[in-house]
């Protein structure tokens, strides 16, 4: 049996690659088969075509869960880039979000903000994202389309050797980036498209790139940053979940704390402190919100 590498799907349909790079559009059969990009398969030919016979342990598995039932995720990650820019402006929700799935399915996560060209803006938006820093999570500055060059050596130095999911919201400049940094992406997603509808060219989903000839760096690119489902983690859990928050828990005075309103609440007496152990306003706002979507029964 071959072993290959799931470089996009769509529905019963994947497309492998092989050790040698080359490209199987596979079948899935049976349901726990459901494999995802990033996942490794076992395969078996099958004239030109082939089928996924099994998927091969995982080492993590990115999760991304809205009220739609809608699951988009990729398995074996070596760290998330979350790309948001000075403009437009970006939501500190969304961007909270996807750094909670980072901890959750413990992926380490890299922020990068984009646009450093537009000065006024850029600074509003690295201000916003020093809590972040202090969070230690790294925050890149770029400027993709005025440095390029520049940027591209930036990047690489954290990606290489690397697979790293893109998230970001639209108009922060993904698309740039992922042409920035995978030549002929483009063409690529055409390709992808046309293979796994048998002709038809609709968007794709998630897909896996390489970077480089030797197939050691890849960017995995996946729509849908607007619509950022957590449904997959315990309510109970999200304080663990936001490093600003987690240090805080230990001083509340009950042990099932929801930090929402319980006397003695380390976490609510952290809120507003500024000397640099706190936590702000906003992120506490996002942590009540967050809580309360998902202590909500489902709704399907
Ligand atoms: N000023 C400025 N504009 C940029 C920069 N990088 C990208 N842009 C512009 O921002 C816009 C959005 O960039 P895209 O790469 O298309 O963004 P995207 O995130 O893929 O957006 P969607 O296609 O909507 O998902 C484009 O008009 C880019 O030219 C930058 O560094 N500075
Ligand atoms: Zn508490």
């Amino acid at each position: 049996m071959n072993i290959g590498l799931v470089v996009a799907s769509h529905g019963r349909h994947v497309l492998v690659e092989d050790d040698a790079g080359h490209r199987i559009l596979c079948h899935l059969r049976g349901k726990k088969n459901a494999s995802v990009v990033g996942d490794r398969v076992r395969w078996m030919p099958s004239g030109d075509e082939g089928s996924v016979e099994g998927v091969q342990p995982r080492r993590n598995i990115f999760w991304r869960q809205d009220e739609m039932r809608t699951k988009s995720f990729a398995a074996n990650l070596d760290q998330v880039l979350v790309l948001v820019a000075a403009q437009p402006e970006f939501s500190e929700s969304q961007l909270t979000r996807a750094l909670i799935a980072c901890e959750a399915a413990g992926i380490a996560p890299l922020v990068a903000l984009n646009k450093s060209d537009l000065v006024e803006d850029f600074e509003r938006a690295w201000q916003r994202l020093l809590p972040y820093q202090r969070m230690h999570y790294g925050v890149l500055p770029l400027s993709l389309k005025r440095s390029g060059e520049v940027d591209r050596d930036k990047l690489m130095a954290h990606l290489e050797g690397k697979a790293t999911l893109v998230l970001g919201p639209s108009g922060a400049g993904k698309s740039t980036l992922v042409n920035l940094l995978v030549p002929g992406a483009t063409a690529q997603t055409g390709e992808i498209s046309q293979a796994l509808n048998s002709g038809k060219h609709t968007t794709t989903s998630t897909t896996w790139y390489w970077c480089d000839a030797q197939r050691r760096t890849a960017l995995i690119d996946s729509p849908g940053f607007q619509e950022f489902g957590l449904r997959h983690i315990d309510p109970a859990q999200l304080a663990a979940y936001m490093p600003d928050l987690r240090p805080h828990v230990e001083h509340c005075r009950f042990y099932n704390c929801t930090h929402l309103h319980e006397p003695g609440c380390g976490v609510i007496a952290a809120v507003g402190r500024e000397d640099g152990s706190g936590i702000t306003p906003s992120r506490y706002r996002i942590y009540r919100e967050l809580f309360e979507e998902l202590s909500q029964p489902p709704k399907w």
